[in-house]
């Protein structure tokens, strides 16, 4: 359940005289996602998502927001944010920032197959392709930083054995010279849940839309790559399913070919990504966040995806 905040048709249809979409239709909350409250808005003028933030600090939104803009105007299929009579994106309702954004249609897949995979490689290349004219620029919140720090929380709740990979990970990531990598404003996030996909009309998969910009940054896109292939691309036991790997990575480098750095970074890549949910998913499960609606997803499944990385991984394509 994603509605941490309730919202009354009169205080929203009130709220939307700000806007130019014309008058409330329907309102619904949408039960899915775990960091915002999330409604469905139909009004006469078209089909919107209403966010309202619920922890990420105000300062911060107009990165996210503006970078949805600035991709939807590059032809991506992000939803594009509306401005208010104010010319804003970012509005307050029931004391929370808020934004509309445009609804875009399909629905998740969890069992994606080859086609699936290539379209997601090429379109992340895309992303990173569009994102490089993005002017804006704030640092990936789950960065190198983060990890480090978070690491030192979570590890006391650990037992011997995975503090010792802990330490050992950290000490190897230590090594690493990400500078070396290009870099760009990446989404971070993008896993098979924040991908909607819908049919063309040759009866096709398309993806319809790519969805929850709110972990996006600036950081390594190789660090994008690895964080897209260890969802899409892995076995039920976290190893790497080489077909699907193979067609997602051969559609990103048909669009933007990896350097001789990233083909070197790419192991090391793909055991940040893995570290970096690891140790998100054990910071919600050791410290779970006190009277909200967490839903806490296994940290050992990401441990478990390290541990495989480490123990090797196929080459990029080159
Ligand atoms: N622009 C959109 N068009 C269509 N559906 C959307 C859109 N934005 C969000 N949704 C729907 O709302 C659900 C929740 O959105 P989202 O994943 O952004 O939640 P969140 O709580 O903000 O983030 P998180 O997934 O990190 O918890 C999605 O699974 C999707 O079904
Ligand atoms: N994709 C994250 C959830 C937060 O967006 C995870 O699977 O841990």
């Amino acid at each position: 359940m994603s509605v941490f905040t309730p919202v009354p048709e009169s205080v929203l249809a009130d709220w939307l005289k700000d806007y130019a979409i014309g008058r409330l239709v329907e309102l619904k909350g949408i039960s899915a996602g775990v960091q915002n409250s999330n409604f469905f808005v139909t009004t006469t003028l078209g089909r919107y998502v209403l966010t309202l933030f619920e922890g990420i600090p105000r300062a911060e939104l107009p990165y996210y927001l503006h970078l949805m803009a600035h991709l939807a105007r590059h032809g991506l299929p992000v939803p594009g944010p509306i401005a208010n009579r104010h010319n804003e994106y970012l509005g307050t309702l029931q004391e929370r920032p808020a934004a509309l954004v445009v609804r875009l249609s399909g629905s998740s897949e969890m069992n994606p197959g080859l086609p699936h995979c290539e379209k997601v490689g090429a379109m992340l290349a895309g992303l990173h392709l569009a994102g490089q004219s993005y002017g804006r620029r704030q640092e990936n919140p789950r960065g190198a930083a983060w990890r480090a720090a978070t690491a030192q929380v979570v590890r006391p709740f650990l037992p011997a054995d995975e503090q010792a990979l802990l330490d050992a990970e950290l000490a190897f990531q230590a090594t690493i010279d990400v500078a070396a990598l290009p870099a760009g404003a990446i989404h971070a996030d993008l896993f098979r849940d924040n991908v909607l996909w819908d049919t063309d009309a040759d009866g096709d998969v398309r993806i319809g839309g790519v969805i929850d910009f709110y972990f996006a940054g600036y950081d390594a896109l190789l660090f994008d790559v690895a964080v897209t292939v260890n969802d899409w691309c892995s076995t039920p036991d976290g190893g790497l399913d080489g077909a699907r790997a193979a067609a997602l990575l051969d559609a990103y480098h048909a669009e933007r070919p990896f350097t001789d750095a990233e083909v070197a970074a790419w192991p090391a890549m793909l055991r940040a990504a893995a570290l970096r949910f690891w140790m998100s998913r054990a910071t919600d499960f050791h410290l779970p966040r006190a009277g909200e609606m967490v839903l806490v997803k296994d940290p050992n499944e990401y441990r478990d995806i390290l541990r495989l990385r480490i123990a090797g991984v196929p080459p990029l394509p080159r």
